[in-house]
C-alpha cells in the first residue's frame, strides 16, 4: 500500500515562561491511500498536538511530515490536508452554510470561477445540499459537524484530519456522521480520526495509534489491540472498550 502521510519522530516542548512541557516525545505513524487511522490516548497524551502539527498549526520541536513524498513540515500552506476540530464554533452563525463555504473557499484559494461547484460538490457529499441557504445558526449539532467536515473537503484533499469528530452528538447523528466518513475513505481519501468511542474506533478503523504521556504506546490493528489486552486482564476483552480499559493505567502521565 501507499503511505500517503509519514510522521516520523515528532517530538513538541510547549515553552511556557520558564516551564518546558515535553507534549510529544518520538511519535511516528504512517498512514496509507484510502486508510481511516485512529489516534487513541487518554486527555492530554498528544492527540491534538499531533494534529496540529501534520495541519501546519503548530510547528514540531523536532521531527518531520511528510505528505506524497513532500517534507512539509515547515510549510506554511498544506492544500493537501483537509483539518476538521469540529465544535460551535468556527462559523458565521447568521450567514447561510453556502455563504460559509464562500468565506472559507476564498482561504482555501478555490479559484472563484470554480466556487460554486465545488460548494455545491462538498455539500452533497456530507448531505447537507438541501439546507446549503440555510443560516448555520439554526443548524443542529450533527449538521454543524457536517458542515465542519463539507468545509475540511474543499479544494479535494488527500488527508482529512478529524478531531473527535462525533463528539457530543448523539447516537443516530453520530452514525450518520461516521458513514460520511466511511464513504470518504472509501473514495480513496486518507483519514487521521482521533476519538474517545471506542465502539466508533472499532466500526471505522482497522489500523490505530495509541499515544500515552506523548508516546507511541502502540501501532497496529484493532484485533492486536484486543490481543494485548488479554495478556493483562488473562482473558480475551469482548471488545475495544474492555481492552483499552484493561491497558490505560499504563497510558498516564507519571
Ligand atoms: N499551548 C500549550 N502550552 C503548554 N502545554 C500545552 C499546550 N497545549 C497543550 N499542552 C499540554 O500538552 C499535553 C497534550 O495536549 P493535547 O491537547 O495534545 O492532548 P490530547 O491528547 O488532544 O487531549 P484531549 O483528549 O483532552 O483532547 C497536555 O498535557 C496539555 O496540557
Amino acid at each position: 500500500m501507499n503511505n500517503i502521510l509519514q510522521v516520523k519522530h515528532l517530538i513538541e516542548t510547549y515553552k511556557d515562561k520558564n516551564q518546558k512541557f515535553q507534549a510529544l516525545d518520538d511519535v511516528s505513524f504512517t498512514i496509507d491511500q484510502g486508510e481511516i487511522l485512529a489516534l487513541l490516548g487518554p486527555n492530554g497524551a498528544g492527540k491534538t498536538t499531533t494534529v496540529s502539527i501534520i495541519g501546519g498549526y503548530l510547528l514540531p520541536t523536532s521531527g518531520q511530515v511528510i505528505l506524497n513524498g513532500q517534507d512539509i513540515t515547515t510549510a506554511r500552506k498544506r492544500p493537501n490536508i483537509g483539518v476538521s476540530f469540529g465544535g460551535d464554533l468556527g462559523f458565521y452563525r447568521n450567514a447561510t452554510a453556502k455563504q460559509n463555504l464562500q468565506f472559507f473557499a476564498d482561504l482555501a484559494k478555490v479559484p472563484f470561477r470554480k466556487q460554486k461547484k465545488e460548494i455545491q460538490r462538498v455539500l452533497s457529499i456530507v448531505e447537507l445540499d438541501n439546507v446549503a441557504n440555510k443560516k448555520v445558526g439554526k443548524f443542529s449539532k450533527g449538521m454543524t459537524q457536517r458542515l465542519h467536515i463539507a468545509r475540511s473537503l474543499l479544494n479535494s484533499p488527500s488527508l482529512l484530519l478529524l478531531d473527535e469528530p462525533t463528539s457530543g452528538l448523539d447516537v443516530e447523528i453520530a452514525q450518520s456522521v461516521q458513514k460520511t466518513i466511511k464513504k470518504l475513505a472509501d473514495s480513496g481519501i486518507s483519514i487521521l480520526l482521533t476519538s474517545h468511542t471506542m465502539s466508533e474506533v472499532e466500526k471505522l478503523a482497522k489500523n490505530v495509534v495509541i499515544l500515552g504521556a506523548g508516546k507511541v504506546f502502540f501501532t497496529g490493528t484493532v484485533s492486536a489491540v484486543l490481543g494485548l489486552a488479554a495478556k493483562e486482564i488473562n482473558q480475551k476483552p469482548k471488545n475495544l472498550e474492555e481492552a483499552y480499559l484493561a491497558i490505560a493505567p499504563k497510558l498516564r502521565r507519571n
